[in-house]
């Protein structure tokens, strides 16, 4: 027997993707590395999208969604997820803040990446950025982060969602949830940036995991005619589009809760295309997706995101994620505080960011 041959039955073989790397890739200087174009067939069966007739659920207070069940071709719902999770860059972003006095480090449950810029800037097709309104490059200064282009892949979705949407979109979010202990609590993207009642598409791809919504007050009861509204679960599949439109982020919350089951283990994918007006949802946006953090990467081999290094021209790896040591808890005032590494709540960063003063609802780790 070849060595070759003993080796494949003792080491595990990274598996084959399940599409052609295109030989073109987008370049930008703030990218950790170059990100492959969409592949042919990718692009092509897009054409078919959406591929089923949207639902629209507005038959509820302040509720207007429009859903695609799927958006994307089945024929390529499971590659163009492989095709993400394993050629973008990913973050796992933790971020400090004062809590009741008390430095804490806030944990964000998924992993982030976003692209793009608000609506007074541009990128040129060489990646500069220019002034909107006057076309000539943007002063040093006008922004603390270093905004990204959106790669060609995703730029074909956002075209694409615009067309079916009837709107238009800056930002690209993606959110990687590995297993079902990752999750983004009940938020709204309600932030002033994104102006009044701004649309969010949102695409799935991968495992299936519910999208929960519910309205943010509850009308008094007993007053006859209006009915309660109701907790809404949508089971999103690969391939689904929720497009939130009008009311809906001023009145209604939404989460992508933990969940146990083997499911959950397949990894989900979520891009959210959305609308900035305005440089403080460009600070916002990469603050809390990209951070300053460790750019992670998909393993194949491994089947798990590790740590990337330019040196390495590739991936290092550690034993373990790199968990920060909780730090002890300690008595203040007689009483005991701690643990001070908490997992996010999106609210916080809106209340932080100033942007909204909803309450805090906090999972110790
Ligand atoms: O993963 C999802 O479906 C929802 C993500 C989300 O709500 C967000 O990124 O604001
Ligand atoms: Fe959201």
């Amino acid at each position: 027997m070849k060595r070759g041959t003993l080796d494949m039955f003792v080491k595990p073989q990274p598996k084959k993707p399940k599409y052609e790397i295109s030989r073109e890739k987008s370049h930008h200087t703030t990218y950790p590395f170059s990100v492959p174009h969409l592949p042919a067939p990718h692009k092509e069966q897009l054409g078919f999208a959406p591929a089923a007739e949207s639902k629209v659920i507005n038959d509820q207070r302040d509720l207007d969604l429009v859903y695609y069940q799927p958006y994307i071709p089945s024929t390529i719902q499971a590659s163009l997820f492989d095709f993400l999770r394993q050629e973008l860059f990913y973050y796992r972003v933790r971020y400090n803040i004062n809590r009741g006095g008390i430095q804490t480090t806030v944990s964000t449950p998924r992993f982030t990446t976003v692209f793009g810029v608000d609506a007074t800037s541009h990128f040129t097709s060489s990646g500069s950025l220019i002034d909107a309104v006057t076309s000539s490059p943007v002063e040093h200064g006008r922004y603390q982060c270093k905004p990204r282009p959106l790669p060609q892949c995703l730029d074909e979705l956002r075209k694409l969602v615009e067309g079916t949407t009837n709107e238009t979109y800056n930002f690209c979010l993606v959110n990687y949830y590995a297993d079902g202990n990752d999750s983004i609590s009940y938020h709204s993207d309600d932030e002033r940036f994104l102006g009044p009642n701004p649309a969010i598409a949102s695409l799935s791809l991968g495992a299936r995991r519910d999208f929960l919504l519910k309205h943010k007050t509850i009308a008094p009861s007993g007053t006859g005619t209006v009915p309660e509204p109701k907790q809404i679960k949508l089971p999103l599949g690969s391939g689904d589009m929720v497009l939130m439109r009008g009311t809906t982020q001023a009145n209604w919350l939404h989460s992508i809760p933990k969940r146990a089951g083997d499911e959950a283990k397949r990894g989900r994918i979520n891009i959210t295309f959305r609308k900035a007006l305005v440089k403080r949802g460009t600070e916002n946006y990469y603050q809390y997706n990209v951070g300053s953090g460790t750019v992670y990467k998909w393993d194949a081999g491994l089947g798990k995101m590790v740590e990337w290094t330019a040196q390495a021209g590739g991936r290092i790896q550690r034993k373990a994620p790199k968990n920060l040591k909780r730090q002890k808890t300690y008595k203040t005032y007689g009483c005991l505080v701690g643990p001070q590494i908490i997992e996010e709540d999106k609210s916080m960063r809106h209340s932080w960011a100033g942007e909204s003063s909803r309450d805090l609802n906090t999972f110790p780790l």
